[in-house]
């Protein structure tokens, strides 16, 4: 087997939901199996929300968060790892936009626009989702190259929902993993 070339690392933002079961426990448990990823580590985590279902209306209300993770993997292969750790926490796909264990979507990562049938890059509802931009906003630090920072501060001012988007908990990323920065 070839050996692999070390390639760069880049910074990724995935959006975490969950209305079935132990949201909370659900959504820890899943940023533990991309952090447990050798190529993933884990940087920081937006505060948790509980949000107004949107789309289908007729499902509990959500829990919502953002991560932020540096990683040497492709989007690709990043999108692989978050539907693992989505069949392993027990997602079975029904209903769009329905109830879920814990869904991953792949919002940004540094430097990657593409759209292919298994990848969009951005995510291209992120910007019109208040379930997405408020804890995002949490995490985007104003010195961001790429201008997501202020992409999303414009986004904000427009979005519909705020209101359906409420602080829950302060968020923390799973223990013994990553860094401690929030
Ligand atoms: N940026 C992305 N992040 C996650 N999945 C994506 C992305 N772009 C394209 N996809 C594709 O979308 C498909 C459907 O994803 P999923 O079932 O999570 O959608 P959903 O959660 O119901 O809706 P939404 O994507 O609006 O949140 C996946 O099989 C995946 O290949
Ligand atoms: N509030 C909220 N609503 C949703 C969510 C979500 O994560 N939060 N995910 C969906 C699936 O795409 C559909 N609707």
């Amino acid at each position: 087997m070839m050996a692999q070339t070390p390639s760069e690392s880049s910074e990724a933002y995935i959006a975490l939901g969950a209305n079935l079961g132990d949201p909370e426990a659900q959504m820890m448990r899943a940023a533990a199996l991309l952090g447990e990823h050798p190529q993933i580590t884990l940087l920081r985590s937006s505060n948790l929300y509980e949000t107004d279902p949107v789309g289908y209306l007729d499902q509990p209300n959500f829990i919502n968060m953002v991560l932020a993770v540096k990683t040497t993997l492709t989007p690709e292969a990043l999108l692989t790892v978050m539907q693992e750790a989505e069949l392993a926490l027990g997602r079975e796909r029904n209903i769009r936009f329905g109830p879920r264990t814990v869904d991953l979507d792949l919002l940004w990562m540094e430097g990657r626009t593409m759209d292919t049938p298994f990848l969009t890059l951005p995510h291209p509802r992120m910007f019109e989702r208040a379930f997405v931009l408020v804890p995002l906003s949490d995490i985007v630090s104003e010195g961001e190259a790429s201008g997501l920072y202020e992409r999303v501060r414009a986004a904000l001012d427009l979005v519909d929902g705020k209101d359906g988007v409420r602080f829950w908990k302060t968020g923390s990323l799973p223990s013994g993993l990553g860094h401690s920065e929030n």
